[in-house]
């Protein structure tokens, strides 16, 4: 039999908290409102606090194809935040909230009102089918670097480096 807490979570929460780092991305829609909503739920999910959020940034976006400057400006930003949700909770928070945007899974890297990814939780390193943090993609992505250097510029992506060194060697 399976037992569920109190709080409807599945996963249990660890007992100290763990800094987790969230990557946002809008390219349909009202995208600053809806960060900003995305912003407050995110300050009102259950056992997280101290979030700390980026200034938006309006980048290009990245398709299967490469860079596409046609398709809808992306506004991006990060949140890092302490939580004692367990990895597969807080992920399943993430999706709740794009599903209250709206957000529909079509395509691969397709258009969304909102997308939420766990970049990092802590310097843990979990390969689960459904969740692999850190981020596979994220050392690669100046969408997701550059405000997150913004919020955090000591940050490390655990296994590949500085946040800002990796932006850097973007850049070159
Ligand atoms: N670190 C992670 N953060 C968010 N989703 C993840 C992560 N690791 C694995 N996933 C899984 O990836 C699935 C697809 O996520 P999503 O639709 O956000 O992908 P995408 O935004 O199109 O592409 P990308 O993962 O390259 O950003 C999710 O259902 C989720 O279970
Ligand atoms: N600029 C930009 N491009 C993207 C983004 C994003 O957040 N910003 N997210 C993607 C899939 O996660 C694919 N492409």
């Amino acid at each position: 039999m399976s037992v569920r807490l109190a709080h409807g979570i599945g996963e249990a929460p660890r007992s100290t908290p763990v800094r987790a780092v969230v990557a946002l991305g809008a390219n349909l829609g009202e995208r600053a409102a809806t960060l900003e909503a995305a912003f407050d739920e995110l300050r009102h999910l259950a056992l997280t606090s101290d979030v700390r959020v980026s200034t938006p940034l309006e980048t290009i976006a990245v398709t299967l194809d490469g860079e596409d400057e046609d398709a809808p400006r992306y506004l991006n930003a990060v949140a890092v935040l302490r939580t004692r949700l367990a990895p597969a909770e807080l992920l399943a928070s993430l999706h709740r909230i794009e599903a209250r945007h709206g957000r529909v899974r079509r395509e691969r890297w397709g258009d969304r009102t909102l997308d939420l990814d766990l970049i990092a939780y802590g310097d843990e390193v979990i390969r689960r089918d459904d969740l692999v943090v850190p981020h596979p993609r994220a050392h690669e992505r100046a969408f997701v670097l550059a405000p997150w250097a913004d919020v955090d510029p000591d940050a490390e992506i655990p296994g590949r480096g500085r946040v800002v060194d990796l932006l850097e060697g973007l850049r070159r």
